[in-house]
C-alpha cells in the first residue's frame, strides 16, 4: 500500500484542495468537498467534460429560473409559456414543478416547515444540476421561506440564479382558487395553508417581479417574454 501525505488548503468556496504526494507514483491533486458532505472521505471527481463544454454544444448558458409564489398567483402557468416560448427558439429548458417534484422525488414530504425546507433544498439540488447541465431549469414551487430560496440561490456561480416572484395578491390567488384548496383552508380543513396559516415571505430583491397592471394581470406570455428579455440581456440565450 502506498502511503499518502496531504497538505488541505481551503479556498474560498469552502471546498479544501489538497496536494497529496503517492511515494511510488509522484504527485496527485485531488479535491475533495468540505461542506455538505454527510459522510467522510468523500472526494469530488471531475471529468473532462464540463459545463463549458455543454453549453457550447446547446448553444445557450446553464442557470436556474426559480419561480415562486402564492398558491394560484400563476408559478405554474408561466413555467409552462416560458418553456414553450424557449423551446420555440431551440433552447433546452425543464420544469422542477412543486407539485409535479411532490409526486415522486419528495413524496415522502408534508407541508409542514421542515419539510417544506427539505422540498426546496431537493429542488435546488435538482435544479443545480440540470444548470450544471447546461440547461435552463424553471423550478416552480411556492418555496414560501426566504432562507430557504436564499439557500439555493448560494449554491449556484453569481446571476446563475434567477428569482421570479409572482407578485399576485392574495385575494386575487383565492378568488381565483383552481384546485378549491382556499376553501377547505378558510373551512379550517386544511390547516397551515400558505396564505391564510402559514406564512408567505415575499422576497426582496427578487431579479424579476411579474405582476399585475392595475387590477389586470398580463397574460402569461407576456409574463414569460418579460424572463425572456432578462435571459436575452444577460447573456444566457448563448453560449
Ligand atoms: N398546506 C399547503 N400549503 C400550500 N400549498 C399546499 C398545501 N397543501 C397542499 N398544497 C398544494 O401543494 C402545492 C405546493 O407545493 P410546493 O412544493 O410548491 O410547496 S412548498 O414550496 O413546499 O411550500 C400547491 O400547488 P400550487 O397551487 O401549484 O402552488 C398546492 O396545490
Ligand atoms: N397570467 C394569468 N392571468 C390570468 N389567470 C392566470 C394567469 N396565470 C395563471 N392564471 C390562472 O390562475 C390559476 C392558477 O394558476 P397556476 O399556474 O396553477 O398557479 P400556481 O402554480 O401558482 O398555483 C389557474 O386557473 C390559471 O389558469
Amino acid at each position: 500500500m502506498p502511503s499518502y501525505t496531504v497538505d488541505v488548503e481551503v479556498k474560498s468556496n469552502g471546498r479544501a484542495v489538497t496536494n497529496d504526494s503517492d511515494d511510488s507514483n509522484g504527485s496527485i491533486r485531488l479535491e475533495k468537498s468540505t461542506i455538505g458532505c454527510g459522510s467522510a472521505n468523500i472526494v469530488w471527481h471531475k471529468c473532462s467534460v464540463e459545463k463549458i463544454g455543454r453549453q457550447e454544444l446547446l448553444q445557450q448558458k446553464g442557470c436556474v429560473i426559480w419561480i415562486t409564489g402564492l398558491s394560484g398567483s400563476g408559478k405554474s402557468t408561466v413555467a409552462c409559456a416560458l418553456t414553450k416560448a424557449l423551446h420555440a427558439r431551440g433552447k433546452l429548458t425543464y420544469v422542477l414543478d412543486g407539485d409535479n417534484v411532490r409526486h415522486g422525488l419528495n413524496s415522502d414530504l408534508t407541508f409542514k416547515a421542515e419539510d417544506r425546507a427539505e422540498n426546496i433544498r431537493r429542488i435546488g439540488e435538482v435544479a443545480k444540476l440540470f444548470a450544471d447541465a447546461g440547461l435552463i431549469c424553471i423550478a416552480s414551487a411556492i418555496s414560501p421561506y426566504r432562507k430557504d430560496r436564499d439557500a439555493c440561490r448560494s449554491k449556484l456561480p453569481d446571476g446563475d440564479f434567477i428569482e421570479v416572484f409572482m407578485d399576485i395578491p392574495l385575494c386575487v390567488c383565492e378568488a381565483r382558487d383552481p384546485k378549491g384548496l382556499y376553501k377547505l383552508a378558510r373551512a379550517g380543513k386544511i390547516k397551515g395553508f400558505t396564505g391564510i396559516d402559514d406564512p408567505y415571505e415575499a422576497p426582496l430583491n427578487s431579479e424579476i417581479v411579474l405582476q399585475q397592471e392595475g387590477e389586470v394581470c398580463p397574460p402569461p406570455e407576456a409574463m414569460a417574454e418579460k424572463v425572456i428579455s432578462y435571459l436575452e440581456a444577460k447573456g444566457y440565450l448563448q453560449a
